[in-house]
């Protein structure tokens, strides 16, 4: 992207389960950044001209001949550089240093001593001090590349945070970014404001004018249509579009037949009603819960809804004259979920129908203002340019809907018995006082039968299970943990009012290992 290319700063991922708390890291502290795949990293380095690089940790070894590598250009760019596990490792590997197949690793919680002065430290960490950090390594570095000097070391780890000031390269066998490092943010700052010199003033204020621009110089004058669906994210993306772009913009909601109680009239009439943005409510159920009769494979199933989405979008367009751009409000862990480069290091953990479900062929190009955000970030955004409560503390709803809600088979009528169910779990939920407290909550409709005894009866039917959650960001998660009573007086209602579920169960599984969805 064209922000202020001088004031950021790469990250490489080799493919790390926490790179993603370094990108958070640095924006805390007033930098902003952007995470390539080390395959795509060249790329990414000559579009953004970084002030700095960091290189994350990676579950490869440097010993793997195919391991990743540090492209030539960063390595060669005379840029500050910072080496996290895995990046501190390649360094070494690639600049004539030495890394050992480790036979006795560190996992967890570790205490390292400071031994030079460091400009990491600066501030933070006196010589002769111990400090807690978090490692996770196997391998490690047996001997430093030319230039290189020791400031800090553990038991396991003699090279636990290395330096060379000549070239501003420091590499650390620790991982500042997760939290058990408990002044892990705080060398990354002194990275990123000291050694590459930024100046952290980096502010959500800042971002939307970049983003602006940015749009403005994509967009040119054709006209864009953006996918609106009521969420945080949509919602923020076309009001920082209608910012860039007045009047070039059409929002679209589609109702796939798959939205929760009384949503679509909902989301249509608070958007006119705060918004003057031309609005288009298209009813496409028929189309989507036809075309979904007979799909039980969970990604077949985001694959459809992704493909038919974008059908509806190009026909709109069509209908408006034509629209060269397609916008969405896409963040960042629906990329990271959804894509899988070849080669690379992360692995597809479901298709996002905005990501991974798209059709290969597209007429639109994408404009995707959020791509590098996270949840929070996105609603800090949403209060910075105005966005009224009701839109900036919804809870988010996915884009293929109650469909990822009934596992198996989606019909009509499943949605019917889904749709009321969610709808007392949620108004359970708000009379509680507990929206604002829960991540996001929703109920799903399972494809099992059991029996029951009702008025002295026997019943045969439907179980339904709750979900509750605690995030941030979406990519890890707790259970919300109700109280009993609370839960029985909602499996009571549940059971009693809607017609076609016998039993309520409560989902007691984390993110890792489930996702917060059931498909
Ligand atoms: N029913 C819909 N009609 C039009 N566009 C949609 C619809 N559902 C999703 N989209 C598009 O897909 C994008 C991704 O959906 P996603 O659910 O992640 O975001 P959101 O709905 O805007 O926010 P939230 O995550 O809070 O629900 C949306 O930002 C929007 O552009
Ligand atoms: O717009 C979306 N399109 C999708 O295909 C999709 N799949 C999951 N989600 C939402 O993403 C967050 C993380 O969900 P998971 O833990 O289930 O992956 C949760 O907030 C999910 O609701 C989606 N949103
Ligand atoms: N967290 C990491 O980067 C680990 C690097 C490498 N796989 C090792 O075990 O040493
Ligand atoms: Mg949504």
């Amino acid at each position: 992207m064209s922000i202020q290319t001088s004031e950021s700063v790469l990250i490489v991922d080799f493919g790390s389960q926490v790179t993603q708390l370094i990108a958070r890291r640095v924006r805390e502290a007033g930098v902003y950044s952007e995470i390539a795949p080390f395959n795509a990293a060249e790329e990414a380095f000559n579009r953004m001209d970084p002030a700095g690089i960091i290189l994350s940790g990676s579950p490869a070894s440097v010993l793997d001949e195919n391991g990743p590598r540090i492209p030539d250009v960063i390595l060669d760019s005379g840029r500050p550089m910072l080496g996290i596990c895995y990046g501190q490792q390649s360094l070494m590997h690639q600049m004539g240093g030495e890394v050992l197949l480790g036979d006795a690793g560190e996992f967890g919680r570790a205490f390292i001593e400071i031994e030079d002065e460091c400009a990491l430290f600066d501030g933070l960490w006196e010589v002769g001090e111990k400090h807690q950090v978090w490692m996770s390594h196997g391998d490690k570095v047996s001997q430093l590349a030319e230039g290189f000097r020791p400031v800090a070391s553990s038991p396991g780890a003699p090279f636990a945070v290395i330096a060379n000031d000549e070239k501003r390269i420091y590499a650390m066998q620790f991982h500042p970014e997760v939290v058990h490092t408990p002044d892990g943010g705080k060398l990354l700052k002194n990275f990123v404001r000291h050694v590459c010199g930024l100046s952290g003033d980096w502010t959500m204020a800042e971002f939307r004018k970049a983003k602006i621009d940015e749009i403005r110089e994509q967009v040119g004058d054709k006209r864009v249509i953006c996918g609106l669906s009521g969420g945080v994210d949509s919602a923020v993306a076309a009001v920082l579009i209608h910012e860039a772009i007045g009047d070039q913009l059409t929002c679209v909601f589609v109702d796939h037949g798959l939205m929760r109680m009384g949503e679509a009239e909902q989301v249509v009439s608070l958007f006119r009603g705060h918004y003057n943005i031309p609005l288009v409510h298209v009813d496409a159920s028929t189309l989507f819960l036809k075309g979904l009769e007979g799909e039980t494979d969970p990604e077949r199933k985001r694959k459809f809804i992704g493909k038919t989405f974008i059908d509806v979008f190009e026909d709109e367009a069509k209908k408006i004259g034509g629209a060269e751009f397609l916008a969405q409000g896409t963040l960042y862990p629906d990329v990271i979920e959804s894509v899988s480069f070849t080669g690379g290091p992360s692995v597809t953990i479901k298709s996002h129908h905005n990501v991974g479900g798209l059709p290969e062929r597209m007429d639109m190009k994408l404009v995707e203002p959020l791509r590098e955000l996270f949840k929070d970030e996105v609603r800090e955004l949403g209060r910075e340019l105005g966005l009224p409560d009701v839109f900036v503390g919804r809870h988010p709803f996915p884009g293929p809907g109650l469909a990822i809600r009934i596992p198996g088979e989606v019909s009509r009528e499943r949605c019917d018995i889904l749709r009321k169910a969610d709808a007392i779990y949620l108004e359970e939920i708000r009379n509680a006082g507990l929206y604002d407290a829960i991540w996001q909550a929703f109920a799903v409709l399972l494809p099992v039968k059991t029996v029951g005894v009702m008025g002295d009866g026997r019943t045969y039917d439907s179980v339904c299970g709750l979900r509750a959650v605690t995030s941030t960001d979406g990519m890890t998660a707790d259970i919300y943990p109700f109280d009993a009573a609370f839960l029985s007086r909602v499996a009571t209602r549940i059971i009693n009012e809607v017609k076609g579920i016998n039993r309520v169960v409560y989902d007691y599984t984390s993110k890792p290992p489930g996702t917060i969805e059931w498909e």
